[in-house]
Protein backbone atom coordinates (compact mmCIF):
# COMPACT_ATOMS: atom_id res chain seq x y z
CA UNK A 1 0.00 0.00 0.00
CA UNK A 2 1.24 3.33 -0.85
CA UNK A 3 0.64 6.49 1.47
CA UNK A 4 1.73 9.75 -0.12
CA UNK A 5 -0.04 11.57 2.22
CA UNK A 6 1.89 10.66 5.22
CA UNK A 7 3.86 13.74 7.31
CA UNK A 8 7.26 13.92 5.91
CA UNK A 9 9.74 11.54 7.65
CA UNK A 10 12.49 13.94 7.71
CA UNK A 11 12.46 17.75 6.80
CA UNK A 12 15.16 19.75 4.66
CA UNK A 13 17.45 20.52 7.73
CA UNK A 14 17.08 17.15 8.79
CA UNK A 15 18.10 15.30 5.81
CA UNK A 16 21.03 13.23 6.63
CA UNK A 17 24.29 14.73 4.77
CA UNK A 18 26.17 12.47 2.16
CA UNK A 19 28.23 11.51 4.86
CA UNK A 20 25.77 9.50 6.98
CA UNK A 21 23.21 8.68 4.48
CA UNK A 22 23.97 5.16 4.69
CA UNK A 23 22.67 5.45 8.14
CA UNK A 24 19.10 6.03 6.99
CA UNK A 25 19.72 2.29 6.14
CA UNK A 26 19.97 1.13 9.88
CA UNK A 27 16.77 -0.32 10.51
CA UNK A 28 16.76 0.84 13.83
CA UNK A 29 17.22 4.38 13.42
CA UNK A 30 13.94 6.12 12.33
CA UNK A 31 11.23 3.24 12.91
CA UNK A 32 9.21 3.02 15.32
CA UNK A 33 7.10 0.04 16.66
CA UNK A 34 3.85 1.63 15.50
CA UNK A 35 4.89 1.39 11.86
CA UNK A 36 5.84 -2.34 11.83
CA UNK A 37 2.69 -3.95 9.76
CA UNK A 38 2.31 -1.37 7.30
CA UNK A 39 4.53 -0.48 4.41
CA UNK A 40 4.04 3.19 3.94
CA UNK A 41 5.95 5.82 1.65
CA UNK A 42 7.37 8.55 3.49
CA UNK A 43 7.39 11.86 1.96
CA UNK A 44 8.50 15.42 2.32
CA UNK A 45 6.77 17.62 0.54
CA UNK A 46 9.41 20.63 0.76
CA UNK A 47 12.25 18.24 -1.02
CA UNK A 48 10.08 15.69 -2.63
CA UNK A 49 12.45 13.63 -3.74
CA UNK A 50 13.83 12.57 -0.30
CA UNK A 51 11.30 9.12 -0.15
CA UNK A 52 11.81 6.11 2.52
CA UNK A 53 10.05 3.19 2.44
CA UNK A 54 9.15 1.87 6.09
CA UNK A 55 8.09 -2.00 6.48
CA UNK A 56 8.20 -4.45 8.84
CA UNK A 57 11.45 -4.88 9.16
CA UNK A 58 12.14 -0.95 9.60
CA UNK A 59 13.49 1.31 7.17
CA UNK A 60 14.01 -0.67 4.04
CA UNK A 61 17.21 -0.10 1.49
CA UNK A 62 14.80 2.68 -0.39
CA UNK A 63 17.25 5.69 0.06
CA UNK A 64 18.02 8.39 -1.74
CA UNK A 65 20.23 8.58 -4.91
CA UNK A 66 22.67 11.19 -5.74
CA UNK A 67 20.77 11.69 -9.38
CA UNK A 68 17.24 11.40 -7.91
CA UNK A 69 14.24 11.58 -9.88
CA UNK A 70 11.54 13.70 -9.54
CA UNK A 71 8.38 12.09 -11.22
CA UNK A 72 9.05 8.62 -9.90
CA UNK A 73 5.75 7.54 -9.43
CA UNK A 74 3.98 9.29 -11.89
CA UNK A 75 5.96 8.81 -14.54
CA UNK A 76 5.99 4.66 -13.51
CA UNK A 77 8.86 3.30 -15.60
CA UNK A 78 11.35 2.97 -12.84
CA UNK A 79 9.53 1.09 -10.06
CA UNK A 80 13.03 0.09 -8.47
CA UNK A 81 14.99 3.06 -8.70
CA UNK A 82 15.48 4.01 -5.76
CA UNK A 83 15.63 0.81 -4.29
CA UNK A 84 19.51 0.04 -3.40
CA UNK A 85 21.29 -0.95 -6.75
CA UNK A 86 22.35 -4.68 -4.56
CA UNK A 87 18.05 -5.25 -3.79
CA UNK A 88 17.29 -4.65 -7.55
CA UNK A 89 19.66 -7.26 -8.29
CA UNK A 90 18.78 -9.59 -6.23
CA UNK A 91 15.16 -8.97 -7.28
CA UNK A 92 15.83 -9.62 -10.68
CA UNK A 93 17.57 -12.97 -10.09
CA UNK A 94 14.97 -14.09 -7.86
CA UNK A 95 11.78 -12.99 -10.74
CA UNK A 96 13.44 -15.17 -13.91
CA UNK A 97 14.12 -18.12 -11.59
CA UNK A 98 10.32 -17.77 -10.40
CA UNK A 99 9.33 -17.39 -14.10
CA UNK A 100 11.52 -20.76 -14.57
CA UNK A 101 10.07 -22.44 -11.98
CA UNK A 102 6.43 -21.59 -13.33
CA UNK A 103 7.41 -22.53 -17.07
CA UNK A 104 7.87 -26.42 -16.03
CA UNK A 105 10.03 -29.17 -16.13
CA UNK A 106 12.32 -28.15 -18.71
CA UNK A 107 14.28 -25.90 -16.96
CA UNK A 108 14.18 -27.32 -13.46
CA UNK A 109 17.95 -28.40 -13.33
CA UNK A 110 19.04 -25.72 -15.26
CA UNK A 111 21.62 -23.31 -13.09
CA UNK A 112 20.43 -19.83 -12.71
CA UNK A 113 23.45 -17.04 -12.30
CA UNK A 114 22.90 -13.80 -10.44
CA UNK A 115 22.14 -10.94 -12.12
CA UNK A 116 24.71 -9.20 -13.39
CA UNK A 117 25.10 -5.61 -12.95
CA UNK A 118 25.92 -2.79 -15.01
CA UNK A 119 28.41 -0.91 -14.68
CA UNK A 120 26.39 2.14 -15.43
CA UNK A 121 23.91 2.80 -13.03
CA UNK A 122 22.45 6.35 -14.06
CA UNK A 123 23.06 8.03 -17.22
CA UNK A 124 23.35 4.32 -18.99
CA UNK A 125 20.40 4.44 -21.57
CA UNK A 126 21.66 5.55 -24.55
CA UNK A 127 18.10 5.47 -26.81
CA UNK A 128 14.55 6.66 -25.86
CA UNK A 129 11.13 7.21 -28.23
CA UNK A 130 9.77 10.56 -26.43
CA UNK A 131 5.57 10.67 -27.07
CA UNK A 132 5.08 14.64 -27.44
CA UNK A 133 1.99 16.22 -26.31
CA UNK A 134 0.99 19.85 -25.70
CA UNK A 135 -1.36 22.08 -23.67
CA UNK A 136 -1.52 25.32 -22.20
CA UNK A 137 -0.33 26.38 -19.20
CA UNK A 138 -1.67 24.84 -16.25
CA UNK A 139 -3.55 21.55 -16.26
CA UNK A 140 -5.88 21.88 -13.31
CA UNK A 141 -9.71 22.21 -14.10
CA UNK A 142 -9.67 24.56 -10.90
CA UNK A 143 -7.08 27.12 -12.27
CA UNK A 144 -8.86 27.15 -15.86
CA UNK A 145 -9.67 30.80 -15.74
CA UNK A 146 -6.10 31.74 -15.30
CA UNK A 147 -4.79 29.11 -18.26
CA UNK A 148 -1.38 30.32 -19.79
CA UNK A 149 -1.96 30.80 -22.98
CA UNK A 150 1.55 29.83 -23.77
CA UNK A 151 2.03 26.34 -25.76
CA UNK A 152 3.25 24.01 -23.03
CA UNK A 153 5.42 21.05 -24.45
CA UNK A 154 5.61 17.75 -22.50
CA UNK A 155 8.27 15.04 -23.98
CA UNK A 156 7.89 11.88 -22.44
CA UNK A 157 6.21 8.58 -21.56
CA UNK A 158 2.74 8.00 -21.15
CA UNK A 159 1.14 7.19 -17.72
CA UNK A 160 -0.19 3.63 -17.86
CA UNK A 161 -3.26 4.41 -15.96
CA UNK A 162 -4.07 7.93 -17.33
CA UNK A 163 -3.24 7.46 -20.51
CA UNK A 164 -2.06 11.59 -20.25
CA UNK A 165 1.99 11.96 -21.38
CA UNK A 166 4.68 12.74 -18.52
CA UNK A 167 6.75 14.84 -19.18
CA UNK A 168 10.53 12.81 -18.04
CA UNK A 169 12.11 16.18 -18.06
CA UNK A 170 15.99 15.54 -17.20
CA UNK A 171 15.40 11.09 -17.03
CA UNK A 172 18.44 10.09 -14.48
CA UNK A 173 18.52 6.85 -16.97
CA UNK A 174 19.14 8.97 -20.04
CA UNK A 175 22.24 10.31 -20.86
CA UNK A 176 23.11 13.83 -20.08
CA UNK A 177 23.68 14.69 -23.82
CA UNK A 178 20.02 12.79 -24.46
CA UNK A 179 18.54 14.61 -21.67
CA UNK A 180 20.36 18.27 -22.89
CA UNK A 181 19.11 17.79 -26.60
CA UNK A 182 15.49 17.06 -25.64
CA UNK A 183 15.37 20.15 -23.18
CA UNK A 184 16.08 22.37 -26.45
CA UNK A 185 14.01 20.53 -28.51
CA UNK A 186 10.70 21.11 -26.19
CA UNK A 187 11.62 24.97 -26.77
CA UNK A 188 12.32 24.16 -30.11
CA UNK A 189 8.89 22.97 -30.82
CA UNK A 190 7.13 26.45 -30.15
CA UNK A 191 9.68 28.79 -31.43
CA UNK A 192 9.60 26.86 -34.51
CA UNK A 193 5.72 26.93 -34.90
CA UNK A 194 5.63 22.71 -34.82
CA UNK A 195 2.06 21.86 -34.00
CA UNK A 196 2.31 18.50 -31.76
CA UNK A 197 -0.26 15.79 -32.64
CA UNK A 198 -3.31 15.29 -30.25
CA UNK A 199 -5.21 11.79 -30.41
CA UNK A 200 -8.47 13.61 -29.41
CA UNK A 201 -8.70 15.65 -32.58
CA UNK A 202 -6.56 13.49 -34.68
CA UNK A 203 -4.47 16.64 -35.88
CA UNK A 204 -1.13 17.94 -35.62
CA UNK A 205 2.53 17.06 -37.15
CA UNK A 206 4.74 15.80 -34.55
CA UNK A 207 3.82 12.94 -32.16
CA UNK A 208 7.37 11.45 -30.96
CA UNK A 209 10.77 12.04 -30.55
CA UNK A 210 13.96 9.52 -31.05
CA UNK A 211 16.80 10.61 -29.55
CA UNK A 212 20.26 8.16 -29.60
CA UNK A 213 23.80 8.59 -28.11
CA UNK A 214 26.93 7.26 -28.27
CA UNK A 215 28.80 6.37 -25.10
CA UNK A 216 32.13 6.53 -26.62
CA UNK A 217 31.73 9.50 -28.96
CA UNK A 218 29.34 11.30 -27.42
CA UNK A 219 27.49 11.35 -30.97
CA UNK A 220 23.81 12.10 -31.54
CA UNK A 221 20.96 11.47 -33.46
CA UNK A 222 17.55 12.79 -33.44
CA UNK A 223 14.67 11.44 -35.15
CA UNK A 224 11.09 13.72 -35.51
CA UNK A 225 8.66 11.04 -35.95
CA UNK A 226 5.80 12.95 -37.97
CA UNK A 227 2.03 12.58 -39.39
CA UNK A 228 3.25 14.06 -42.65
CA UNK A 229 6.50 15.06 -44.87
CA UNK A 230 6.35 19.15 -43.86
CA UNK A 231 9.64 19.67 -44.73
CA UNK A 232 9.85 23.28 -44.81
CA UNK A 233 8.75 23.19 -41.13
CA UNK A 234 11.68 20.63 -40.11
CA UNK A 235 14.52 21.14 -41.89
CA UNK A 236 14.83 25.17 -40.02
CA UNK A 237 13.83 23.11 -36.93
CA UNK A 238 16.67 20.14 -37.73
CA UNK A 239 19.49 23.13 -38.37
CA UNK A 240 18.87 24.96 -34.90
CA UNK A 241 18.98 21.62 -32.93
CA UNK A 242 22.39 20.42 -35.34
CA UNK A 243 23.77 23.94 -35.03
CA UNK A 244 23.13 24.19 -31.07
CA UNK A 245 24.70 20.58 -30.50
CA UNK A 246 27.88 20.11 -32.17
CA UNK A 247 27.78 16.54 -31.86
CA UNK A 248 24.62 15.89 -33.27
CA UNK A 249 25.50 13.93 -36.40
CA UNK A 250 22.10 13.61 -38.14
CA UNK A 251 18.71 14.96 -37.78
CA UNK A 252 16.16 12.85 -39.77
CA UNK A 253 12.29 12.44 -40.31
CA UNK A 254 10.26 9.49 -40.37
CA UNK A 255 6.78 9.89 -41.40
CA UNK A 256 4.08 7.07 -39.62
CA UNK A 257 0.73 6.90 -38.23
CA UNK A 258 0.35 7.59 -34.59
CA UNK A 259 -2.04 4.50 -34.31
CA UNK A 260 0.34 1.66 -36.04
CA UNK A 261 1.90 -0.26 -34.41
CA UNK A 262 5.39 0.41 -33.25
CA UNK A 263 6.59 -3.04 -34.88
CA UNK A 264 5.13 -2.22 -37.84
CA UNK A 265 6.16 1.09 -38.47
CA UNK A 266 8.08 1.78 -41.70
CA UNK A 267 11.44 2.58 -41.10
CA UNK A 268 12.38 4.74 -43.66
CA UNK A 269 13.88 7.49 -42.22
CA UNK A 270 14.56 10.83 -44.21
CA UNK A 271 17.73 12.55 -43.78
CA UNK A 272 16.55 16.28 -42.69
CA UNK A 273 20.43 17.84 -41.71
CA UNK A 274 23.88 16.21 -41.17
CA UNK A 275 25.55 12.38 -42.16
CA UNK A 276 23.64 9.20 -41.42
CA UNK A 277 25.53 7.20 -38.97
CA UNK A 278 26.63 7.34 -35.00
CA UNK A 279 29.57 5.60 -34.14
CA UNK A 280 29.66 3.60 -30.99
CA UNK A 281 32.88 1.52 -29.79
CA UNK A 282 32.16 -2.05 -28.25
CA UNK A 283 35.93 -3.29 -26.43
CA UNK A 284 38.05 -2.95 -29.66
CA UNK A 285 35.15 -3.10 -32.37
CA UNK A 286 33.89 0.28 -33.82
CA UNK A 287 30.74 0.16 -35.08
CA UNK A 288 28.17 2.80 -37.55
CA UNK A 289 24.72 2.88 -36.76
CA UNK A 290 22.42 4.41 -39.22
CA UNK A 291 19.41 5.86 -37.92
CA UNK A 292 17.29 2.60 -38.98
CA UNK A 293 18.91 -0.18 -37.60
CA UNK A 294 19.10 -1.45 -34.20
CA UNK A 295 21.68 -0.32 -31.68
CA UNK A 296 21.70 -1.87 -27.91
CA UNK A 297 20.28 0.57 -25.60
CA UNK A 298 23.05 0.18 -22.79
CA UNK A 299 26.44 0.26 -24.49
CA UNK A 300 28.48 -1.04 -21.44
CA UNK A 301 26.39 -4.08 -20.81
CA UNK A 302 26.22 -4.73 -24.80
CA UNK A 303 30.07 -5.52 -24.38
CA UNK A 304 29.47 -7.35 -21.57
CA UNK A 305 27.26 -9.60 -22.96
CA UNK A 306 29.35 -10.09 -26.01
CA UNK A 307 32.13 -10.66 -24.14
CA UNK A 308 30.39 -13.91 -22.21
CA UNK A 309 28.88 -14.92 -25.24
CA UNK A 310 32.61 -15.41 -27.03
CA UNK A 311 33.63 -17.05 -23.64
CA UNK A 312 30.42 -19.27 -23.48
CA UNK A 313 31.28 -20.15 -27.34
CA UNK A 314 34.73 -21.66 -26.57
CA UNK A 315 36.22 -20.97 -29.98
CA UNK A 316 39.11 -22.22 -31.34
CA UNK A 317 39.54 -20.55 -34.77
CA UNK A 318 37.99 -23.11 -36.84
CA UNK A 319 34.23 -23.10 -36.48
CA UNK A 320 31.28 -21.72 -38.26
CA UNK A 321 29.05 -19.78 -36.23
CA UNK A 322 25.68 -17.73 -37.08
CA UNK A 323 24.31 -14.95 -35.50
CA UNK A 324 20.91 -14.96 -35.88
CA UNK A 325 19.11 -11.43 -36.02
CA UNK A 326 22.63 -9.75 -36.17
CA UNK A 327 21.80 -6.29 -36.37
CA UNK A 328 24.99 -4.03 -37.35
CA UNK A 329 26.74 -7.18 -36.57
CA UNK A 330 28.00 -6.56 -33.02
CA UNK A 331 28.47 -10.03 -32.24
CA UNK A 332 28.88 -11.57 -35.38
CA UNK A 333 32.30 -9.16 -35.64
CA UNK A 334 33.21 -10.03 -31.77
CA UNK A 335 33.39 -13.75 -32.25
CA UNK A 336 34.56 -13.80 -36.15
CA UNK A 337 38.60 -13.01 -34.19
CA UNK A 338 38.21 -16.42 -33.00
CA UNK A 339 36.03 -18.16 -35.53
CA UNK A 340 36.71 -19.86 -39.12
CA UNK A 341 33.30 -18.18 -40.05
CA UNK A 342 30.89 -16.44 -38.74
CA UNK A 343 27.43 -15.21 -40.67
CA UNK A 344 24.92 -12.98 -39.78
CA UNK A 345 21.50 -12.97 -40.84
CA UNK A 346 18.83 -10.21 -40.10
CA UNK A 347 15.45 -9.10 -41.76
CA UNK A 348 16.11 -5.22 -41.74
CA UNK A 349 18.50 -4.07 -45.01
CA UNK A 350 19.37 -1.16 -42.87
CA UNK A 351 20.90 -3.51 -40.49
CA UNK A 352 22.65 -5.46 -42.81
CA UNK A 353 23.82 -2.65 -45.11
CA UNK A 354 25.75 -1.70 -41.51
CA UNK A 355 26.95 -5.21 -40.77
CA UNK A 356 28.66 -4.75 -44.22
CA UNK A 357 30.56 -1.40 -43.69
CA UNK A 358 31.31 -2.44 -40.04
CA UNK A 359 33.39 -5.81 -41.24
CA UNK A 360 35.29 -3.46 -43.93
CA UNK A 361 35.66 -0.65 -41.64
CA UNK A 362 37.62 -3.08 -38.99
CA UNK A 363 39.31 -5.02 -41.23
CA UNK A 364 36.91 -8.25 -40.45
CA UNK A 365 36.92 -10.81 -43.63
CA UNK A 366 35.79 -13.91 -42.54
CA UNK A 367 31.92 -12.96 -41.96
CA UNK A 368 28.89 -12.68 -44.68
CA UNK A 369 26.12 -10.88 -43.92
CA UNK A 370 22.53 -11.92 -45.40
CA UNK A 371 19.18 -9.78 -45.52
CA UNK A 372 15.99 -11.81 -44.94
CA UNK A 373 14.00 -13.62 -42.71
CA UNK A 374 16.07 -16.43 -40.26
CA UNK A 375 14.26 -19.09 -41.29
CA UNK A 376 14.11 -18.54 -45.05
CA UNK A 377 17.80 -17.48 -45.02
CA UNK A 378 18.82 -20.66 -43.13
CA UNK A 379 16.79 -23.19 -45.79
CA UNK A 380 18.08 -21.05 -48.64
CA UNK A 381 21.82 -21.03 -47.72
CA UNK A 382 21.40 -25.04 -46.97
CA UNK A 383 19.68 -25.01 -50.41
CA UNK A 384 22.41 -23.53 -52.17
CA UNK A 385 24.92 -25.84 -50.43
CA UNK A 386 26.54 -22.76 -48.48
CA UNK A 387 26.57 -24.14 -45.29
CA UNK A 388 25.99 -27.84 -44.37
CA UNK A 389 26.60 -27.72 -40.76
CA UNK A 390 27.21 -24.79 -38.11
CA UNK A 391 29.07 -25.16 -34.85
CA UNK A 392 27.20 -22.65 -32.71
CA UNK A 393 24.22 -20.23 -33.43
CA UNK A 394 23.42 -17.35 -31.60
CA UNK A 395 20.70 -15.35 -31.48
CA UNK A 396 18.80 -12.58 -30.28
CA UNK A 397 15.17 -12.35 -31.19
CA UNK A 398 12.80 -9.74 -31.07
CA UNK A 399 9.65 -9.52 -28.92
CA UNK A 400 7.86 -12.83 -30.51
CA UNK A 401 10.87 -15.01 -30.34
CA UNK A 402 12.07 -16.85 -33.24
CA UNK A 403 9.38 -19.62 -33.52
CA UNK A 404 9.55 -23.07 -34.27
CA UNK A 405 9.91 -22.53 -38.09
CA UNK A 406 13.55 -21.34 -37.50
CA UNK A 407 14.33 -23.83 -34.55
CA UNK A 408 13.25 -26.49 -37.53
CA UNK A 409 15.95 -24.71 -39.47
CA UNK A 410 18.46 -24.72 -36.59
CA UNK A 411 17.94 -28.29 -35.45
CA UNK A 412 19.35 -29.08 -39.22
CA UNK A 413 22.75 -27.64 -38.77
CA UNK A 414 23.11 -29.50 -35.32
CA UNK A 415 24.85 -27.16 -33.89
CA UNK A 416 26.66 -28.17 -30.61
CA UNK A 417 25.83 -25.18 -29.14
CA UNK A 418 23.07 -22.26 -29.00
CA UNK A 419 23.53 -19.26 -27.20
CA UNK A 420 20.09 -17.27 -27.39
CA UNK A 421 19.46 -13.93 -25.77
CA UNK A 422 16.68 -11.90 -24.92
CA UNK A 423 14.18 -9.83 -22.83
CA UNK A 424 11.28 -11.07 -23.69
CA UNK A 425 10.81 -14.15 -21.26
CA UNK A 426 7.49 -15.79 -22.35
CA UNK A 427 8.45 -15.68 -25.83
CA UNK A 428 11.86 -17.01 -24.84
CA UNK A 429 10.91 -19.81 -22.45
CA UNK A 430 8.10 -20.97 -25.66
CA UNK A 431 11.27 -20.94 -28.10
CA UNK A 432 13.58 -22.56 -25.44
CA UNK A 433 11.01 -25.37 -24.38
CA UNK A 434 11.01 -26.46 -28.25
CA UNK A 435 14.36 -26.47 -28.43
CA UNK A 436 14.25 -28.81 -25.44
CA UNK A 437 12.17 -30.79 -28.33
CA UNK A 438 14.61 -31.06 -30.82
CA UNK A 439 17.60 -32.43 -28.12
CA UNK A 440 18.54 -28.84 -26.81
CA UNK A 441 19.10 -28.54 -22.95
CA UNK A 442 19.00 -24.98 -21.40
CA UNK A 443 21.88 -25.11 -19.03
CA UNK A 444 23.20 -21.83 -17.95
CA UNK A 445 21.10 -18.98 -17.79
CA UNK A 446 22.60 -15.70 -16.71
CA UNK A 447 20.32 -12.36 -16.29
CA UNK A 448 22.24 -9.08 -17.23
CA UNK A 449 20.63 -5.92 -15.55
CA UNK A 450 20.80 -3.80 -18.56
CA UNK A 451 17.67 -1.67 -17.63
CA UNK A 452 18.75 -0.58 -14.01
CA UNK A 453 15.88 0.86 -11.75
CA UNK A 454 13.45 -0.56 -14.18
CA UNK A 455 11.68 -3.93 -13.74
CA UNK A 456 13.56 -5.11 -17.29
CA UNK A 457 16.90 -6.89 -18.06
CA UNK A 458 18.54 -9.14 -20.52
CA UNK A 459 19.14 -13.25 -19.92
CA UNK A 460 21.84 -15.11 -22.49
CA UNK A 461 21.00 -18.77 -21.99
CA UNK A 462 23.00 -21.65 -23.15
CA UNK A 463 22.20 -24.55 -24.98
CA UNK A 464 23.50 -27.64 -25.33
CA UNK A 465 22.75 -30.72 -27.67
CA UNK A 466 22.13 -34.10 -25.81
C1 LIG B 1 17.48 -7.18 -30.55
S1 LIG B 1 18.01 -6.80 -32.14
C2 LIG B 1 19.50 -7.70 -32.25
C3 LIG B 1 20.70 -6.87 -32.16
C4 LIG B 1 22.04 -7.49 -32.24
N1 LIG B 1 22.14 -8.81 -31.69
C5 LIG B 1 23.05 -6.55 -31.58
O1 LIG B 1 23.71 -6.94 -30.60
O2 LIG B 1 23.16 -5.39 -32.01
C6 LIG B 1 16.91 -7.76 -33.10
C7 LIG B 1 17.21 -7.71 -34.59
O3 LIG B 1 16.37 -8.67 -35.22
C8 LIG B 1 15.99 -8.20 -36.50
N2 LIG B 1 14.79 -9.00 -36.88
C9 LIG B 1 13.52 -8.86 -36.45
N3 LIG B 1 12.73 -9.85 -36.94
C10 LIG B 1 13.54 -10.63 -37.71
C11 LIG B 1 13.34 -11.81 -38.48
N4 LIG B 1 12.14 -12.38 -38.55
N5 LIG B 1 14.39 -12.36 -39.12
C12 LIG B 1 15.59 -11.79 -39.06
N6 LIG B 1 15.85 -10.66 -38.35
C13 LIG B 1 14.86 -10.09 -37.68
C14 LIG B 1 15.82 -6.71 -36.31
O4 LIG B 1 16.00 -6.02 -37.52
C15 LIG B 1 16.93 -6.40 -35.27
O5 LIG B 1 18.09 -5.94 -35.91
Amino acid sequence: MIDLNKKPAFSRSSRPSSSDRNSTRNPSRKFSKENESKLVWKQNNSTPNIRMMTMRQGVSERVMHEQPCKILEKCGSCPSLDLAYKTQLQQKTADFKSRLLKAGDEFQRSIVKDCIESEEKFGYKHHVKMVASEHSGLKSSQFSNFANPKRWIDLGVYNQSSNEVVDTGRCPIQTNVMNDISAYIRTGIRVHNVSVYTPKQKDGLLHCVILRSSHYTRQAQVTFVVTKADLNLLRPFARDISEKFMNIQGVFMQVASPDQNEEKQEQELKLLVGQDLIEEKYSDIILKFSAASFMPTNTLMARRIYNRIEELAELTGKETVIDLYCGAGGVSLALARSSREVIGVDNSSFAIKDAIRNAKSNNISNVGFYEGESSNIISKLIEEKRIYKADVIVMNPPKNGCGMNTIEQIKKLEPKAVLYLSSFFSSMLKDLKSFAVHGYTPVIFEPFDTFPGTDNYEVLCYLVKN
